[in-house]
C-alpha cells in the first residue's frame, strides 16, 4: 500500500502532558482521511509536527514514502496547507493575494492563479478585497492558496470552521472535486462528524492523544449497530409477542407504546404483518443505523472523559 502520510509512533509531550501518543497514522494515496477529535484531542499538534512547525518528541513521519528529515524542507512544494489562519492580505483582491503567494513561492504563473480561482469558485470577484469577503469566500481563498502550486497533498486542519450549512456545503464539494477530478490527497481534521461521514474515505479518530480506530469509512460503517424502531399500542406486549417469534430478541422496551429492537430485522413488512395478524396496532416502523457522531461516541466514551 502507498501512503502519501505515515507516521511511526509519533509523538509530542509538552512538559509532563502527552499531546500525542505514540501514533501511527496511514493516508493512502488518493483518499480523503477525516482526521476526527474533540476540542484539544491532539489533531493540530499531530498536524504541525507532520509540517514541522513543531518538533515531535519521538517517532518518525513518512511523506510520499520518504522521511521527513531526509527530504526536509522541498517536500513541502508537493503540500498545501490550512493550519491556523491562512496568511492572507486584507486589503488585496484574491488574484493580488495569489500573485503575491506565486511570487514567494517561486511558482510561474502561466494561468495557475486563474484556474484556482475557478475551481475555488471565486473567479469573478474582481478588485474585491479580502476583507469584504464573505467568510465561506476567506476559506475558499485559503484553500485556494494552498492549492496554487499544485500539491499533491493537501493538510486541512478544521477548514471548514465557523461556516455556515452553505458554505460547509460548498467546501465540501471542492474538496470532493479535487480528489475525484484531479487526483489529490486530502487529511482533513474536523470535528463535525456528519460532514465528515459524507465527504470522507477514510477515518482516523484521536482521543486525549491516542489514535482509538483508523479505517476505510466503509469498512467502519459496517461494524456500525443497527436498530428497528416500533411504534405499536402495547410495547410490553409487543416485546413477550416478539421473544417468542425471534430466536434471542434482544430489545428495550423505551415508553408504552416504543419498542426498539437492536437484533438485525431482515424483512421490516413482515414484522408489520405479524404484529398486525395478533392485532397489535402498528404505528410506525423504521430502521436506524448508528451515525459516525454515535459510533465516535460510543467510541471515546470507554476511554474516559476528555482531559483539559
Ligand atoms: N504549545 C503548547 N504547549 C503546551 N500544551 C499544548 C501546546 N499546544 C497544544 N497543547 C496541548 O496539547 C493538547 C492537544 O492540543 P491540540 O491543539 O493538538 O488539539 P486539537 O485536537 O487540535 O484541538 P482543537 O480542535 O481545539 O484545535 C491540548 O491539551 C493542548 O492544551
Amino acid at each position: 500500500m502507498e501512503y502519501v502520510i505515515e507516521t511511526k509512533k509519533l509523538r509530542k509531550q509538552f512538559g509532563m502532558s502527552i499531546a500525542v501518543d505514540d501514533i501511527s497514522l496511514h493516508v493512502e494515496r488518493g483518499s480523503i482521511y477525516g482526521f476526527l477529535g474533540e476540542n484539544g484531542a491532539g489533531k493540530t499538534t499531530t498536524i504541525r509536527m507532520l509540517m514541522r512547525l513543531i518538533e515531535p518528541t519521538s517517532g518518525e513521519v513518512f511523506l510520499f514514502g520518504e522521511r521527513l528529515e531526509q527530504n526536509y524542507p522541498f517536500i513541502f512544494s508537493k503540500i498545501g496547507t490550512i493550519i491556523e489562519t491562512p496568511g492572507l492580505y486584507e486589503n488585496l483582491s484574491a488574484r493580488d493575494n495569489l500573485r503575491i503567494c506565486c511570487t514567494y513561492m517561486g511558482v510561474k504563473d502561466d494561468g495557475r492563479i486563474e484556474r484556482t480561482l475557478t475551481t475555488v469558485g471565486l473567479e469573478h470577484t474582481g478588485k474585491k478585497k479580502f476583507k469584504d469577503f464573505s467568510l465561506g469566500m476567506k476559506q475558499r481563498l485559503g484553500i485556494a492558496r494552498a492549492l496554487v502550486h499544485d500539491p499533491e497533498l493537501l493538510i486541512l486542519d478544521e477548514p471548514t470552521n465557523g461556516l455556515d450549512p452553505s458554505g460547509i456545503k460548498e467546501i465540501r464539494q471542492l474538496l470532493k472535486r479535487l480528489c475525484e477530478e484531479e487526483g489529490k490527497t486530502i487529511l482533513i481534521s474536523s470535528h463535525i462528524l456528519s460532514e465528515i461521514q459524507q465527504l470522507a474515505t477514510h477515518i482516523g479518530i484521536i482521543h486525549n492523544g491516542k489514535l482509538l480506530a483508523e479505517d476505510r469509512l466503509s469498512q467502519l460503517e459496517e461494524g456500525f449497530e443497527q436498530y428497528t424502531d416500533l411504534k405499536v399500542d402495547d410495547a410490553d406486549a409487543a416485546q413477550t409477542f416478539l421473544q417468542k417469534h425471534i430466536e434471542q430478541l434482544q430489545s428495550q422496551v423505551l415508553s408504552s407504546q416504543q419498542l426498539r429492537i437492536h437484533s438485525p430485522i431482515e424483512n421490516t413488512a413482515t414484522l408489520n404483518r405479524q404484529l398486525i395478524d395478533h392485532q397489535f396496532s402498528v404505528y410506525e416502523i423504521h430502521t436506524t443505523k448508528q451515525t459516525l457522531e454515535e459510533y465516535f461516541l460510543t467510541l471515546i466514551s470507554g476511554e474516559g472523559g476528555r482531559r483539559d
